[in-house]
């Protein structure tokens, strides 16, 4: 009897173990150079917003217990004492029958409680003597009418940004607007991708019959480079030991290795020949799992040089997949995130099969009515052209043989 395999559970988290005591470096960058980084440490306003009482309108500040009576028909007339723009630093005081001339973001002067918006007020045909000028107002504001308070969004030292965020446009304006020019963020983690296999050429390259273009080395720079890793891209290593053992040996400063191909049964399977050789300690350096998930059964993670490693199987879709409930959670630990991205829950557009005893994640299409796989022929592992079609994940339950339509899975987001 083959051994059981692991859930898919049961295998992230021995993954997740691989970034236990790593040290995590952090460095200052500027707010344009924050989007796509994570935020190392939880960012406390250093200002509130709004920083002072000012009005969302253009208009006339007032105090209101002056104009309660005003209409159309009974305007009431101000005095108008200032001229505030947007900027301005004055502290003009409103006094009892004044008004101060506002535009929408300027400091609500001392003494007034309402701003009055200009289409509810009569200008320029009332001199008085001098200089006064007067201003008619034609409806009552209500109490605290169009006053924007002081910290009425955040106050000082409230918690803006939690620690673990990927920055956003959205984080780095609040991060501005509380007083920032600069953010700590994560260092972004090392990650050597290398692909094996003797059938692979650098993609664009002449293709001799059998041999195929290596994608899952573009494949997984591409994801982990979006998931905020730097990356290196080693390429496709020949299925040769030594050669291997080279590639793994110059990454040995990484703070991950991430292998696609060479782990299942076959005569020339050199990742799992060379890498469940036991290391110093007598221990194997990696251990090879088979684990109940379609595609991307075959796995195996473990330490180089005490470098992380996940070695994953070299089917196409099933690196793909393997990244994102693998690799992926692996990475967000490694930038101090949450390790498992939220999902959510969505039914199923059409039906499908699903291998009894193993999680399902299927690439599928989004549409109104719900998802469909997004690939011609369904699960296959090989089908790479289609998979740039797939826009998020469904995830089958190992117990579920059959999706129907109407019925409501989980959905893993891709392209994050
Ligand atoms: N006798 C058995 N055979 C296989 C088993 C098994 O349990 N018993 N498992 C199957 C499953 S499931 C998978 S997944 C694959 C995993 O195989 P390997 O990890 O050893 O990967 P390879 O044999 O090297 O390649 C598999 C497949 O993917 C293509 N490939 C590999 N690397 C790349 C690349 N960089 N770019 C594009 N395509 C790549 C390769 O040409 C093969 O077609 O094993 C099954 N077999
Ligand atoms: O597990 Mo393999 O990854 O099904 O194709």
């Amino acid at each position: 009897m083959p051994a059981p395999l692991l859930s898919v559970a049961d295998y992230v988290a021995q993954v997740l173990a691989l970034a236990d005591g790593h040290e995590r470096a952090t460095e200052t960058v500027t707010l344009d150079d924050a989007p796509g980084r994570v935020l190392a440490a939880d960012l406390r306003a250093r200002l509130a917003v709004p920083p002072f009482d000012n009005s969302a309108m253009d208009g006339f500040a007032v105090r209101r217990a002056d104009v309660l009576t005003a209409r159309a028909q009974s305007p009431v007339a101000l005095e108008i004492v200032a001229d505030l723009p947007a900027g301005s630093t004055d502290r003009p005081h409103v006094g009892p029958g004044q008004a101060a001339r506002i535009m929408t973001g300027a400091p609500l002067p001392p003494g007034a409680d309402a701003v009055v918006p200009v289409e509810q007020t009569v200008t320029g045909t009332f001199t008085g003597g001098g200089d006064t000028v007067r201003v008619e107002i034609v409806a009552a504001p209500s109490e605290g009418a169009h006053v924007r308070h002081a910290a009425d969004d955040v106050s000082p030292d409230d918690v803006v940004i939690t620690a673990g965020t990927r920055l956003t446009a959205r984080h780095t304006s609040a991060a501005a607007s509380v007083g920032y020019a600069t953010l700590d963020v994560v260092r972004r983690p090392r990650v050597h991708v290398l692909s094996t296999g003797a059938e692979l050429r650098a993609p664009g390259e002449p293709l001799a019959h059998g041999q195929i273009p290596d994608s899952n080395s573009t494949l997984l720079a591409g994801l982990a480079r979006a998931a905020g890793a730097e990356v290196h891209r080693v390429g496709a290593v020949a299925d040769d030991p030594a050669a291997l053992r080279a590639a793994l040996d110059a990454a040995a400063h990484a703070d991950l290795i991430v292998t696609s191909g060479g782990v299942s049964a076959g005569a020339h399977d050199v990742v799992k020949e060379l890498l469940s050789a036991p290391g110093p300690d007598g221990a194997p350096a990696v251990t090879f799992t088979k684990v109940a998930m379609q595609p991307g059964k075959p796995q195996g993670h473990g330490r180089v040089h005490g470098t992380p490693i996940v070695t994953l199987p070299g089917n196409p879709v099933s690196v793909f997949v393997s990244f994102e409930v693998v690799v992926r959670p692996l990475l967000r630990a490694l930038l101090g995130q949450t390790p498992h991205a939220p999902t959510r829950r969505v039914a199923a557009a059409t039906g499908w099969r699903s291998p009894a005893g193993r999680t399902q994640h299927v690439p599928v299409v989004v549409t109104d009515d719900g998802v469909r796989p997004a690939t011609a022929g369904g699960s296959g592992s090989h089908l790479v052209a289609s998979l740039a079609l797939a826009e998020a994940l469904a995830v089958v339950p190992a117990d579920v043989v059959e999706v129907r339509p109407g019925d409501v899975l989980t959905l893993m987001e891709i392209d994050r």
